[in-house]
């Protein structure tokens, strides 16, 4: 099947367990919870989305028509001189729209430990290295396993509480970026000292300035 992406770039993974990773970005165009226009934002599922994922038309973006040709792609994007912790993130938009067995067999042909930043409402196939599941209030959770959890906090409709005991090694709350961010980090510091599984996590490469 063909894959349409966003945008794909070298970076390091800003947040969460892998923060300060190199990695491949992959950003497949599309999602479930938001049409991606900001006429459609107010009455969308998800609200507070930090993303533009309409379109193919970003940095190493395109249509790719097979899995073939996305992972040829993703590893010339591959920054580094050789493949030893190689590293791809997908994610969107929603990468679990598109993401399937093909391409998660070229990638790991390629020499690449796979992961994904989903939203949780479809399952995920088989051989991702590292799933990162993000709930948003509203929206059902389907994927209720993995390997971290990122919760963007606070969400009054989807309360830490309500996902804390799923099974996921790490726990993680991320403050929403936005016009409330300060206080909204300020909540999440104090969430995180009062429950001491959760972790905080922010947006690293918005602090420096990178990708
Ligand atoms: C843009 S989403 C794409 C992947 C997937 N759709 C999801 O929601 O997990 C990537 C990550 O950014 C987080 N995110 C989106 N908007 C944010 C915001 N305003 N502040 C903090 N994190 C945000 C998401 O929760 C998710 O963990
Ligand atoms: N550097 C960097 N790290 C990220 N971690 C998750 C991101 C995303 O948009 O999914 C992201 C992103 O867009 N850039
Ligand atoms: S689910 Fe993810 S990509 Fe979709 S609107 Fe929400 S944060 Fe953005
Ligand atoms: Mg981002």
């Amino acid at each position: 099947m063909a894959y349409m992406i966003k945008e794909m770039f070298a970076t390091l993974q800003g947040e969460g367990a892998h923060a300060g990773r190199a990695a491949v970005f992959c950003r497949f165009a599309g999602c479930n919870l938001w049409s991606g226009r900001e006429a459609d934002r107010a009455g969308a599922t998800c609200r507070f989305c930090d993303t533009h994922f309409v379109g193919t038309d970003g940095e190493g973006g395109g249509r790719f028509p097979d899995a073939a040709s996305l992972a040829d792609a993703i590893a010339a994007t591959w920054a580094a001189p050789g493949m030893d912790h190689a590293f791809v993130v997908f994610t969107g938009g929603e990468p679990l729209l598109q993401l399937d067995a093909p391409l998660i067999a070229a990638v790991h042909a390629r020499g690449f430990e796979i992961a994904i930043e989903t939203n949780g409402t479809l399952p995920a196939p088989e051989g991702i290295d590292w799933i990162c599941v993000s709930p948003k209030a509203g929206a059902p959770l389907v994927q209720r396993t993995g390997h971290e959890l990122k919760l963007v906090y606070p969400q009054p409709d989807r309360l830490p509480e309500t996902v804390a005991d799923l099974d996921f090694r790490q726990f993680w709350l991320q403050p929403m970026d936005g016009p409330d961010q300060a206080r909204n980090t300020e909540q999440a510091v104090a969430y995180c000292r009062a429950h001491p599984r959760w972790r905080l996590s922010l947006q690293t490469h918005k602090l420096i300035g990178i990708p």
